[in-house]
């Protein structure tokens, strides 16, 4: 018997297939198309979605240790009314997927220069990304900075110019033997989120933050591929279904439109 946790959207409950242990009950199963929505924020003992806090805790426990156990063929099958009630929501919804053409899409690079031989094989990640999906690089503005530290001041300069319509930023952090690398990454990070934050424009985080060197090689071409295509692509996604949304207005238009 396998119990499936539903999350999504102002829905969730548990699809059960079969009997419920003696822990659950059946007030914790309910087909996620008709489960009430949660009525009001949880409270402090952690009620959420009309169920008690105890029965889903077990409940995602269980389910943990059941999917794990279960064999394929009992996978949790939504019953009827939920199959049903899924698709029909799914008919009524309107989906924003941001193509993953750059096309058009004018993109900058804030690359922090410490650590360049990690730094150096992401930004060529970045650029053979952009290239394969619409972008020479001619077109696009690379701006070098000492240390991921500095890489926010400038990312959110250039994201605020109403020049671009997403910014990349390139860095390594690799551990040393003090706290300054706690420092770095905690800087680094709320620095491009607030870039990207208060400008409206896509400010991509591709910093590796790793404990050795080798972790960071691993990430910039070596066996764990390369980060820095994959954050072009993420840049133009998100650019791209920014760009729609606000067209249409239903996003507030960034500094890049
Ligand atoms: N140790 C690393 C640094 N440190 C330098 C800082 O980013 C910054 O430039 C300095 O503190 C002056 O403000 N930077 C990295 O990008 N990666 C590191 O591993
Ligand atoms: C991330 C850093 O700042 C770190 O590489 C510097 O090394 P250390 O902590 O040994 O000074």
């Amino acid at each position: 018997m396998v119990l499936e946790l539903y999350r999504g959207g102002a829905h969730s409950g548990l699809i059960s297939a079969g009997p419920l242990p003696m822990n659950i009950s059946a007030a914790a199963v309910a087909s996620p198309c008709t489960a009430a929505a949660p009525t009001s924020a949880p409270s402090t003992s952690g009620r959420q979605h009309g169920l008690p806090a105890r029965e889903l805790s077990i409940a995602s426990r269980v389910l943990g240790t059941w999917r794990a156990a279960a064999p394929r063929h009992a996978r949790p099958q939504p019953t009827e009314s939920s199959r049903g009630s899924l698709q029909c929501r799914a008919a009524q919804a309107n989906v924003h997927i941001g193509s993953l053409s750059s096309n058009g899409l004018r993109i900058g690079v804030v690359v922090a220069r410490f650590n360049e031989l990690v730094t150096k094989p992401l930004l060529e990640g970045v650029l053979e990304g952009l290239e394969r999906h619409g972008t020479a690089r001619e077109e696009v503005q690379v701006a070098w900075v000492p240390g991921s530290f500095e890489m926010p001041v400038v990312a959110k300069a250039m994201a605020k110019s109403s020049s671009f319509d997403a910014v990349i930023t390139v860095g390594a952090v690799v551990r040393g033997a003090t706290a300054h690398f706690d420092a770095v990454v905690s800087a680094a990070t709320s620095g491009v989120l607030s870039a990207g934050l208060d400008s409206g424009v896509p400010v991509i985080f591709c910093v590796m933050t790793t404990d050795t060197m080798e972790q960071a090689m691993d990430r910039a071409g070596g066996k764990a591929g390369n980060k820095g295509y994959e954050a072009a692509l993420t840049a133009i996604e998100t650019a791209n279904v920014l760009k729609s949304l606000a067209q249409k207005g239903l996003a507030a238009p960034g500094n890049n439109t």
